[in-house]
């Protein structure tokens, strides 16, 4: 933590002053080219003084759902009443969101995690928004509408999202653009390729989330006992597993170590997605259709779980019992549920219709499209502004 807390620190110095100095070579004030906006995410929030510093408009692009904008924003300018160390488990009634229980809240209001890198950083960031011109999101308003609605007049946020790959709202996989963390294993969509329609079940726990030995041999039990093919991204170097497992799998199901999550989820043979919630994951899995196991860790992904439960209703979350610890039996009753249960067939047509709803928002004339025009109309009408101020 000492090292990430002097990496932050170094970032934002050096970082000021190299971006300071790429603005005065490129764009110098009697230059005639002229920076019209600087888009940065939620953690560099340095960026948006420099900006201010050259008198240019920054836009601030929030990763995350707009709920847990609303939430941060309404915690950190104490607008509302949360947790606290005297009242820890008291639930959480904000506008536009569904009753929150402490389970649900994002762990970095939680009155035990209030201090730390990331808790401070928000909290200067949410009490000086109006740094910020413009907050747009990566989501759509048909998603979040009343979260969305809920901050309309206090700092709005418009959605501009999902942020996802073309190939997943429809388009050709040419159009596909992005880097890979690390390198896929491709090899897993010939296999799924072999697989019946709606019958694999596909677990990612995301790129920082590492579970404990215990939890990864209750996986790969509940996986085992399910009988149901299954693809599962294991990043540790070794997979603690129940005796027997690999062997006993090995035709059932395909471990690798990164997969190409985003093709596999568009893969007619998925059936369901055992994820921890990152918002990436939340937005690739209704881009493609697919109904959620949610398995929540930290940060965002406790109110992402309640979201996928309660207001998009496409999942289900595991529970934990009183060691922490998700039972296999938890992750099979789970499994049966999705594939199989009286539930099933609503939470998949869910999936389906907010797959076409995540589409129509970013189609000409959709709800982010719309958004996205507006964004540059500002953006030039402030060049305009500038210029006749000047
Ligand atoms: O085998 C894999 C597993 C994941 N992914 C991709 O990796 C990304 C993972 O992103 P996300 O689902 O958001 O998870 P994290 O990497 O854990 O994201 C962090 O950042 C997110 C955005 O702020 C938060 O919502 C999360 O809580 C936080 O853990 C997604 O695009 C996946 O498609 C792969 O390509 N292959």
């Amino acid at each position: 933590m000492a090292n990430y807390e002097s990496y932050k620190k170094s970032l934002a110095k050096f970082g000021t002053i190299n971006l300071s100095n790429l603005i005065k070579e490129h764009f110098p004030s009697n230059g005639h080219k002229k920076l019209s906006c600087i888009i940065t995410n939620p953690f560099l929030t340095w960026v948006a003084d420099v900006a201010i510093n050259h008198g240019i408009p920054c836009a601030m692009f929030w990763i995350q759902p707009c709920s847990l904008y609303a939430i941060y924003y309404r915690f950190y300018n104490k607008l509302n009443s949360f947790p606290t160390l005297t009242d820890p488990d008291m639930s959480v009634e904000l506008p536009g969101l569904p009753l929150l229980h402490t389970e649900d809240l994002p762990s970095y209001v939680l009155p035990s995690i209030l201090f730390g890198s990331l808790p401070k950083m928000f909290s200067e960031m949410f009490q000086n928004m109006k740094r910020y011109k413009w907050v747009l999101g990566n989501s759509f308003f048909g998603l979040e509408k009343d979260a969305i609605e809920s901050m309309a007049d206090l700092c709005p946020i418009k959605c501009i999202g999902p942020l996802v790959p073309p190939s997943l709202l429809g388009e050709d996989e040419d159009h596909d653009r992005g880097v890979e963390m690390w390198k896929a294993e491709d090899t897993c969509i010939e296999w799924l390729n072999k697989e019946a329609p709606s019958s694999v079940i596909y677990v990612s726990f995301g790129s920082v989330v590492v579970l404990s030995a215990k939890q990864m041999e209750c996986i790969a039990k509940a996986l085992k006992n399910s009988n149901s093919p299954f693809i599962w991204v294991v990043k540790q170097p070794d997979l603690p597993e129940p005796d027997g497992f690999l062997e006993e799998t090995k035709d059932q199901g395909v471990i690798v170590s990164w997969s190409p999550q985003t093709k596999v989820l568009a893969h007619p043979a998925i059936a369901c997605f055992i994820t921890h919630c990152g918002w990436n994951s939340v937005l690739e899995t209704i881009s493609a259709g697919v109904p959620v196991i949610a398995y929540p860790k930290w940060s965002d992904q406790p109110t992402n779980a309640k979201l996928i439960v309660d207001v998009f209703r496409i999942g289900l979350r595991l529970r934990a019992n009183q060691d922490g610890i998700v039972s296999n039996e938890e992750v099979e009753r789970c499994i049966r549920e999705i594939m199989d249960g009286p539930k099933c067939v609503e939470l998949k047509s869910n999936a389906r219709e907010l797959r076409i709803a995540a589409r129509e928002a970013v189609a000409g004339g959709g709800s982010s499209d719309k958004n996205i025009l507006l964004f540059v109309d500002e953006i030039i009408e402030s060049c305009v502004q500038l210029k006749h101020a000047m």
